[in-house]
């Protein structure tokens, strides 16, 4: 079977000390009196598919410019397998696919790719990066004739050809079409199936839910959650059932059946819940509640009762292990 870099990779990575893909502690970056970043914590395995989601604003960008050691954190470390990001990229341990920029709109398709691979000492064969972004059959084609997604699957094919460990894609599918989209992603899903760990920046829950196997949730420079996309969609799918209900147990209302999380602000609750149905039966025939109303969740409420002061509840094991190592770490320096 034929050997590639990223092969070569992946075995530094699993007899390395340090195998894990992104490994960032701690990274705070501010612009002003803007905190871009307050305390991001990552740490992606080899082989993962995470995707980076968040409203704008949320830091996302800013994260990824550091992990690309295109800037660098106030304070806080980031190693990507085990190096610097710039040595990783000196190296050909890590690609990117921004957004917009980086492209002559005068050449073919294919004499960007003789350009870009003429930087690098060794790259894989230019037909096979074409092939794998699926851009074969425009090789010819000048790029300023390229479709928005035909250009981003360029970059894409550029990004692949020193053979990366780690792809991190910014936005790559901004502006595009839902077919551009489709067979953008189609081609991105199938070389991550040869290994390769991806990390990508969205806004869109579908596309995380369809192309990550975990989501981490950013707002306000924070990781607001971070789990499998089945339980950061179990935080978007729910319903919020809330009510006016003066001395209200939380204890109690955490225990029904199916409720997630429970807040209490004065006369008012909010009970996060799988079944909204069940929740009010109960309110309104066991206890004294009125006013009961019941909202779909959907993202932006998510984001919101993440971010608020009051929304701290709603957890998965991902933000658990991160607060826990965090105690650890500050037991460890307290002591
Ligand atoms: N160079 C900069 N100078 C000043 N403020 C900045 C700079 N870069 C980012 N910011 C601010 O930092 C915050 C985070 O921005 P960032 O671009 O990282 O968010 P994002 O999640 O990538 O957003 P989007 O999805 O809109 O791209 C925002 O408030 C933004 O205005």
């Amino acid at each position: 079977m034929e050997t590639t870099e990223l092969d070569a990779t992946r075995a530094a990575a699993t007899s390395a000390p340090s195998p894990l893909a992104v490994d960032a502690t701690d990274l705070h970056k501010g612009f002003g009196s803007v905190r871009a970043v307050d305390g991001v914590t990552l740490r992606v395995e080899p082989g993962e598919i995470v995707a980076f989601l968040g409203p704008n604003g949320a830091g996302k960008t800013t994260a990824i410019d550091m992990l690309l050691g295109l800037s660098h954190p106030d304070s806080g470390e980031v190693r990507v397998f085990g190096e610097s990001p710039r040595a990783a990229i000196a190296h050909g341990l890590v690609s990117a696919v921004l957004q917009t920029g980086g492209l002559l709109k005068d050449i073919t398709v294919k004499e960007t790719l003789d350009l870009t691979a003429s930087l690098f000492a060794d790259t894989r064969p230019i037909a096979e990066v074409m092939q794998r972004a699926g851009i074969a059959e425009i090789a010819a084609r000048r790029v300023g004739l390229c479709s928005g997604g035909q250009q981003q699957r360029l970059r894409f094919a550029m990004a692949l050809l020193s053979d990366p460990g780690l792809l991190i894609l910014d936005e790559p599918t901004t502006g595009m079409d839902v077919e551009g989209r489709r067979s953008f992603w189609s081609a991105i899903r199938a070389d991550a199936q040869r290994g390769r760990t991806v990390l990508f920046a969205t806004h869109y829950l579908e596309e995380a839910d369809e192309y990550a196997d975990r989501i981490v949730l950013m707002s306000r420079g924070r990781i607001v959650a971070d789990g499998t996309t089945a339980e950061i969609k179990n935080l978007v799918s729910g319903r919020v059932v809330r009510a006016t209900l003066a001395g209200a147990d939380a204890v109690a209302l955490a225990a029904l059946p199916g409720v997630d999380d429970v807040e209490i602000k004065g006369d008012r609750i909010a009970l996060h819940t799988r079944d909204s149905d069940a929740v009010a039966r109960h309110l309104l025939t066991t206890t004294t509640a009125r006013d009961v109303e019941i909202t779909a969740q959907n993202l932006e409420s998510v984001f919101v009762a993440l971010t608020s002061d009051t929304g701290a509840g709603i957890d998965t094991p991902g933000t658990r292990a991160a607060r826990n190592e965090a105690a650890r770490n500050s037991e460890g320096s307290r002591s």
